[in-house]
């Protein structure tokens, strides 16, 4: 790192040059002065873009901003708010002078009701009080154009009377037979457009209304004798798209048992494989373009796209560049659910600005008798192409989890608290989470794992994992999942009698932390190590053919997993869960983390949580600056 990062750049008069600096611990003391703690806040790749904008001409304050550009992406926003820049990372002096510095440098765009196509693109683009670095302003603009485009035609017209009530493939809800079924109407909505997402929490069908999709359009074409389309399914990660694939199967083995289906007929038509997105887009080397883009697109007629909350928008952009202009994207995930880990939260935003299944009156007159009752119509370009399935067909309506689910949702602690202290089977609260807490959990959980170590078949340890799982707010401090894991594995060698810190012992289950195409694991994948008859340790992995067996050396970077953070379960459902937050307050300790965590539960949920932690997460939304949905439609423009 050059030297010139530090008190040269953050402190407001000029000052000699200091050495390069250790990043500062996270305990460290306060810092002496106020630049100082300004630049502690901020990463060596902050640092060292502030560090580039200097040798290229820009002033100080120009440089913070370069800095402050980068921060903004690496917390998980797409720019940075001018007018909410934090106060410990700029005085109130310098963001007040800010503007005028960036309108007067050479190295920033300002795009305003002045500028045009001749306007020079700069490393930095101030728009509407929002400041970007220049390839993530493209990646907005891209993904903007490409669904605005996608959303503007509409594809040739099927004949959508087959999703009717009635006619087989969506029945009506036999409890209540009058009710719009909103699975048929996702179809519709998706039949009709380039663009549609359908949106809904765990088991609420949306693979379910997917295959009868795919049937639809497979057989229109079939009976046509037109080819049939050329469909993908995709992924964001290779354990989400193994699981696509298994629900697809699924539902094309159910939709068998109904006479009319010629299951073999459609069969052929659908995806033998769901692919990641990187795989997809071929994505694969090092390098951060796609072999597949707006010129040379991917051959596919229909791309569905699974958890597609976890899509950023670096990957979502390129994913909308490669769709053909006549070809339809279908993404479908849970609105509700934490976004990517990085910049953006794309599907979060256009649902939100899409409502909940309100659409214009045109779609309301297409959908007919599809439609229970007329709405009050919605006038935003993205209300039709988004449909929200809320009823969750694999619990019972009032299972607990899908109760707690709702009232997290809407933000309601009350009836949230309520529900926690009843007293339900299926939910049990423990409103304590300090170190003694943990530390009683912990050896309850050792009993469970146990069971790995004494496991002697990969096939059954394997579903042991996926039965039950501890899903932690964070990694460190007394109720990270480090600390769990750790404390589990220590407690497990004491009972067994091996080194705590050996990395391999029978019975180790590790998750794989990043996509390594040598071996086809992918991060996410979970295995577990069991020595074979030859006393060889082996790491044993669910493959798309059965089980794959591993030398535990040539595995790509891994952790121990008794217990997982909420961001890595995501795409993931277990039987039960025990979800941990800390009792002390942590930025991370949003509804939308404690949502994700809860809704990874099947059958049962245990919670540890102090009861102010659960109010306050329960209370604080991911709040994410990007102009996404701004750029996508303005009101009233459909
Ligand atoms: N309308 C329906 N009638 C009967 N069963 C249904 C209906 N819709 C969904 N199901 C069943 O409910 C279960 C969950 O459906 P599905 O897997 O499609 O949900 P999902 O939203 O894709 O779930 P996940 O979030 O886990 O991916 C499946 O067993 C499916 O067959």
């Amino acid at each position: 790192m050059n030297d010139s990062r530090t008190g040269d750049l953050f402190a407001d008069d000029p000052t000699p040059a200091e050495p390069a600096k250790p990043a500062k611990p996270a305990d460290a003391p306060e810092s002496a002065t106020p630049e100082a703690a300004e630049e502690a806040n901020l990463s060596d790749l902050d640092l060292a873009l502030a560090d580039w904008a200097r040798r290229h001409g820009a002033d100080r304050l120009v440089a913070r901003a370069f800095a402050l550009a980068s921060w903004a992406v690496a917390q998980g926003h797409t720019c940075l708010a001018l007018d909410q820049i934090p106060a410990a990372l700029m005085s109130a002096a310098n963001q007040s002078a800010l503007r005028e510095a960036l309108a007067a440098s050479d190295l920033v765009t300002i795009l305003d009701g002045k500028s045009n196509d001749d306007t020079p693109t700069r490393p930095l683009i101030l728009e509407a009080g929002r400041l970007y670095l220049q390839r993530y302003h493209a990646y907005e603009t891209k993904l903007a154009e490409r669904l605005s485009t996608l959303m503007a035609a509409e594809p040739n017209p099927v004949d959508v009377d087959t999703l009717k009530p009635g006619n087989g493939l969506f029945a009506a809800d036999a409890n209540n037979p009058n009710a719009t079924n909103w699975q048929a109407v996702a179809a519709f909505a998706a039949l009709r457009h380039h663009f549609t997402v359908i949106s809904g929490g765990p088991g609420t069908g949306k693979t379910y209304t997917i295959v009868r999709l795919l049937r639809v359009l497979i057989e229109a074409a079939l009976s046509n004798e037109d080819t049939p389309p050329l469909i993908a399914l995709a992924a964001p990660t290779g354990k989400a798209a193994a699981r696509m694939l298994e629900s697809v199967r699924n539902g094309l083995e159910d939709m068998g048992a109904d006479a009319t289906f010629e299951k073999q007929r459609v069969e052929e038509h659908v995806p033998q494989t769901a692919r990641t997105l990187h795989r997809l887009l071929g994505l694969t080397g090092a390098t951060t373009r796609a072999r597949f883009n707006t010129d040379n697109p991917l051959p596919y007629d229909v791309v569905i796209v699974d958890e597609a909350s976890m899509v950023d928008l670096p990957m979502m952009a390129k994913l909308a560049d490669a769709i053909r202009d006549d070809a339809r994207l279908i993404l479908l995930g849970d609105r509700y659910q934490l976004a990517s880990v990085e910049s953006g939260s794309v599907l979060a935003e256009i649902c939100a600005n899409a409502g909940v299944n309100r659409f214009t009156e045109k779609q309301q007159t297409a959908a007919g008798e599809l439609l229970a009752q007329p709405m009050q119509p919605a006038n935003h370009a993205l209300a039709d192409h988004v449909v929200t399935l809320q009823t969750s067909r694999r619990f019972n309506a009032d299972s607990t989890i899908g109760q707690l689910a709702a009232a997290v949702n809407a933000g309601d602690v009350t009836a949230a608290e309520a529900l926690l202290t009843a007293g339900h089977d299926d939910l049990v609260y423990h409103p304590r989470a300090d170190a003694a807490a943990i530390s009683q959990l912990i050896d309850r959980l050792t009993e469970n794992c146990a069971k790995l170590v004494e496991a002697t078949d990969p096939t059954l340890a394997l579903a042991e994992l996926g039965k039950q799982t501890v899903l932690t707010a964070v990694r460190q401090g007394p109720a990270g999942s480090e600390t769990l894991n750790a404390g589990i594995t220590e407690r497990l060698a004491r009972r067994f009698d091996f080194t705590p810190g050996q990395p391999w012992y029978h019975g180790r289950p590790v998750m794989v932390r990043r996509n390594d195409y040598k071996t086809g694991l992918y991060n996410g994948d979970v295995g577990i190590a069991l020595k074979n008859a030859d006393g060889q340790l082996r790491v044993w992995f669910e493959g798309d053919n059965g089980l794959r067996a591993f030398l535990p050396s040539a595995l790509p970077a891994h952790d121990t997993v008794y217990a997982m953070t909420i961001h890595k379960s995501q795409g993931s459902e277990f039987d039960s869960v025990t979800l941990v937050l800390p009792d002390y307050d942590v930025p991370v300790l949003t509804r939308e983390l404690f949502y994700t965590g809860l809704t990874r539960g099947r059958e049962q949920l245990s919670i540890y949580s102090q009861r102010n932690a659960l109010e306050q997460t329960v209370t604080r939304r991911v709040l994410r600056v990007s102009g996404l949905a701004e750029r996508i439609a303005q009101p009233g423009e459909k």
